[in-house]
């Protein structure tokens, strides 16, 4: 019991935005959780282990769990960060203010915390974030932000945002380190968030993470989400199972000393899991 708080104190790290509000370093990921009763089920534990944060989106299909999980979590709805995104299909200025009602009203939420433009659509990712400004505006968001934009498309939003995005959330692990845009992002105070941090699973067996691992009396998994956090990082692993989804917030009791840091880095291969966001459209 004495552990489990301890716990939750500690995964109550947060990173403050551009514009003050103070985002969780640690959340859950959500995707492929489209069995009801698992990814009820996960979020409730999740909550309960003393995660504040969720990142779900529409083309996820389970924004009415994450509504329903947090009521019968017995955490207050201020107390946590919901993070939705706009779909493909729904991009365009009219378009993404009826797709954000269609989220609420799954969500049985009156606002959200981060509301993300899922992918730079070519013809339509400007109006898109338009349209999150202008929820930004009216107080339905608490931060607006973009995912899987290159730095090129935050340029061209650059050139007509009257607020810069806060948060970009990207494809990011040690295979695919991302420098150039984590240091763009970091000069326009743009926080980063990393999705896939764990490579969906296939970093877990890499010998060197192994080797580093074992060094902290730590998993694999736990090594990589700490680098993700030693780099100012906001991270979200996924998991439906309950072990790993308390294995995974258990990092905040000890730290990678810089050579580990280094060794970990020197896996980048700029090599993806998911699709690079310039060919999303072609
Ligand atoms: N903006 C975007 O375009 C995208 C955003 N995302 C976001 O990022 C989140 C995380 O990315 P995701 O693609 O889900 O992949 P992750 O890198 O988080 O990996 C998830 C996989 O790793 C397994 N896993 C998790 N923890 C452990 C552990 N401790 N030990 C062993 N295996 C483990 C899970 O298995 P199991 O569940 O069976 O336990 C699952 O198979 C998504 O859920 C989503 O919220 C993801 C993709 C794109
Ligand atoms: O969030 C997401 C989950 O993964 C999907 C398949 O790769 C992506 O298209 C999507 O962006």
């Amino acid at each position: 019991m004495k552990g489990e708080i301890r716990l939750t104190l500690l995964i109550q790290s947060t990173k403050k935005l551009s514009n003050g509000v103070e985002m969780p370093r640690f959340g859950l990921g959500v995707y492929k959780m489209t069995e009801k009763e698992e990814a009820f089920n996960a979020m409730v534990t999740a909550i309960k282990s003393g995660y504040q944060a969720i990142d779900t989106a529409a083309v996820y299909q389970n924004e009415e769990e994450v509504g329903e999980a947090v009521r019968a979590s017995g955490t207050l709805r201020k107390e946590l960060f919901i993070t939705s995104k706009v779909w493909n299909t729904d991009q365009g200025y009219d378009e993404t203010l009826r797709a954000f009602e269609t989220t609420l009203n799954k969500l049985k939420f009156d606002y959200l915390d981060l509301y993300l433009t899922h992918w730079p659509h070519p013809e339509k990712f400007v109006d898109t974030y338009r349209a999150i400004e202008r929820l930004y505006d009216e107080k339905l968001i608490r931060a607006a932000g973009v995912s899987n934009h290159h730095q090129h498309h935050l340029e061209k939003l650059f050139a007509t945002a009257n607020v810069k995005p806060m948060v970009n959330q990207i494809e990011l692990h040690p295979n695919l380190c991302q420098v150039s845009l984590r240091e763009f992002c970091a000069e326009n105070d743009i926080a980063v968030t990393s999705w896939s941090p764990l490579a969906r699973g296939r970093l877990l067996d890499d010998q060197t993470l192994k080797g580093i691992a074992e060094k902290y009396g730590k998993t694999t998994a736990q090594v990589i989400i700490r680098w993700h956090l030693q780099h100012d990082l906001i991270v979200i692993p996924k998991s439906v199972t309950p072990e790993r989804i308390k294995e995974n917030a258990n990092v905040f009791d000890f730290e990678l000393t810089a050579e580990d840091m280094a060794n970990i880095d020197s896996l980048n291969k700029n090599e993806r899991t998911g699709t690079d966001p310039d060919k999303m459209f072609s």
